[in-house]
């Protein structure tokens, strides 16, 4: 690998705090450069009297003295000399006690001794311009560290061992050489043993362009698992929105009152399903209003449901199905669409088991375009008990044999099943959860795959800018443009996969990259 390095820049020994702030059982400052050790022997102090110098990668117990010479902490201490190391420099590590005021003074005492502060990523960068590590593992460093769940996790630490950087080599390595094919070819045009045949140009660029499409795929299908599924709740005012989000949350985030319109804008908070990452969104309820603020919370509800991986369309148990919810429930459309039905605890008197109640007509498949089934007049309609709402009795009568209820819409039924849960009580709360997870999981295309290669996005940003070079070469063989014309664009496409392992990477490229980490990592 070859790199514009700052040279200047390389002979600095640099010094950050690698753990997080606040609290910690243990936290480390963290040194790499030429002046590591020498910087590590001046403000170390070793509780062994045989102590001279570090042993390569072993802990040493000691002091860690400050500028005058007067202890900061007790730690540990060890030196990593290069090239066997993270960044490939000496690199020391001070393990102290986890006090944001213990490691700042260390750090001071770092640069006291000549160190200066590290820039986001720097370390990573170091470890990337010393050949340790290949662009698209350094950036599954800062996502393996961001990885907001175990699925990204995994996809992150998958990239970590380089596997995805292989594979792009490859490739690449495989342009390069039907571009060498045709610079014979056009040098010596009459040498017909080393001439590529346009049939085998053509058959090499597009199986290429098939592995390149198939890692784009993975990118594609993988994008829940690595920023999180879109879940966003919408439906009529006061049907429970915001407590559902409170229920999946498990805590009282958003605010809750009777009155209909409490939720003006949205608010997103995240939560795990086994693994997966959701971004959960409570959105203003839908409904008529004259209400300036109201009215954009509405819109913003609107855009919100056009982003979404998935819409709980949450109804009121104790409501009529509004024509809005049922417009909405049609807008979105059954792949994205998952019907809960609220306030269940309103019920009297809800089936155990499924298949009980009320028989209904079965209704439309979800999807169709079929008119909603008609419903009895309700002179068999069950009575209510005292002070429940009539239609929430009703409502929740209506089960499926798997235990769904189809809740009744203005001279109908809606053409899906809802899930029964109640926000106050927790009740099929659990079950909802289940669902949302296989929902959301069959949305992406099923879980990623072990040791599935999926690249981030700015890889499958050049990716697909490799791929659109390739296309138009595929066009200009096919349209029997001479060779010695076709040369540039293998050259285009092999250095915007280059940029993917950053064998090349202009520096604006590595910027971009490493202003994304932390400071350091
Ligand atoms: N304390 C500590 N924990 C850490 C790190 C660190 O820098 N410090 N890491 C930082 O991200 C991660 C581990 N990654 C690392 C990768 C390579 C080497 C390293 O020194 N490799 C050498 C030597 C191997 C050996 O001992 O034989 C090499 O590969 O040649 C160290 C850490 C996570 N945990
Ligand atoms: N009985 C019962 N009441 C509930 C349940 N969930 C919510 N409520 C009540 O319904 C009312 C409205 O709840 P919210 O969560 O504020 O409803 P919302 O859909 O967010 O309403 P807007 O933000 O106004 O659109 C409140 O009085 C809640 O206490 C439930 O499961 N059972
Ligand atoms: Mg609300």
């Amino acid at each position: 690998m070859h790199h514009d390095t700052d040279t200047q820049d390389i002979q600095d020994t640099i010094a950050a705090i690698a753990t997080p702030p606040g609290q910690g059982g243990v936290g480390i400052v963290r040194l790499s450069g030429p002046d590591a050790k020498r910087i590590g022997l001046a403000m170390f102090r070793a509780t062994s009297p045989a102590f001279r110098d570090f042993t390569p990668r072993m802990l040493h117990h000691g002091a860690i003295l400050d500028a005058q010479g007067s202890p900061i902490d007790e730690a540990l201490a060890v030196l990593m000399p290069g090239p066997r190391s993270y960044t490939g420099e000496d690199v020391l590590e001070l393990h102290c006690h986890g006090s944001s005021a213990v490691l700042r003074e260390v750090l001071d005492a770092t640069l006291a001794l000549g160190a200066r502060l590290a820039e986001r990523g720097e370390f990573t960068r170091r470890a990337f311009l010393n050949g340790r590590l290949d662009l698209s593992q350094a950036e599954a460093v800062a996502e393996l560290i961001a990885a907001p769940d175990r699925a990204a996790a995994h996809l992150a630490r998958t990239r970590l061992a380089g596997l995805l950087g292989e594979r792009v080599r490859a490739l690449r390595t495989r342009l390069e050489h039907l571009r060498a094919a045709l610079c014979v070819a056009v040098d010596f045009p009459e040498d017909e043993v080393d001439c590529l045949a346009p049939e085998d140009f053509l058959s090499g660029v597009r199986a290429v362009m098939a592995e390149v499409r198939g890692l784009l795929t993975s990118h594609e299908r993988t994008r829940a698992f690595r920023e999180g599924a879109v879940v966003v709740l919408a439906g009529p005012v006061n049907a429970g929105k915001s407590s559902l989000l409170n229920a999946l949350l498990g805590r009282e985030r958003a605010i809750v009152s009777d009155t209909p319109g409490t939720t003006r804008d949205w608010l997103e908070e995240s939560i795990s399903l086994d693994g997966l990452p959701v971004r959960l969104v409570d959105t203003a309820g839908l409904r008529e209003t004259a209400d300036a603020v109201e009215l954009e919370g509405v819109r913003r509800s609107r855009e919100l449901l056009e982003r979404a991986d998935l819409v709980l369309l949450v109804l009121d148990g104790g409501q009529p199905a509004d024509p809005a919810a049922l417009a909405l429930a049609h807008e979105v459309g059954p792949q994205r669409l998952l019907l809960v039905m609220n306030k269940i605890d309103l019920a009297p008197e809800l089936p155990d088991e499924p298949g009980e109640g009320i028989a209904l007509p079965r209704p439309h498949p979800p999807g169709g375009d079929a008119p909603l089934d008609p419903r009895s007049s309700g002179a068999d309609r069950p009575e209510c008990v005292e002070g429940r709402p009539v239609l929430a009795a009703e409502n929740m009568k209506m089960r499926g044999d798997r235990g769904e209820l189809f809740p009744p819409a203005a001279g109908g039924i809606l053409p899906l099943p809802a899930l029964p849960v109640s926000a106050r009580t927790g009740a099929g709360i659990e079950a909802l959860t289940a669902t949302l997870r296989r929902r959301l999981a069959e949305a992406a295309g099923g879980e990623p795959q072990a040791g599935e290669l999926a690249p981030n996005v700015r890889q499958a940003q050049a990716m697909r800018q490799a791929l659109d070079e390739l296309e138009a070469l595929a066009l200009d063989i096919e349209a029997a443009v001479p060779y010695d014309l076709l040369s540039v664009r293998l050259e285009t496409a092999c250095m915007r996969l280059g940029e993917i392992t950053g064998e090349i990477a202009p520096q604006d490229v590595l910027n971009a990259v490493f202003d994304t980490f932390c400071i350091g990592k």
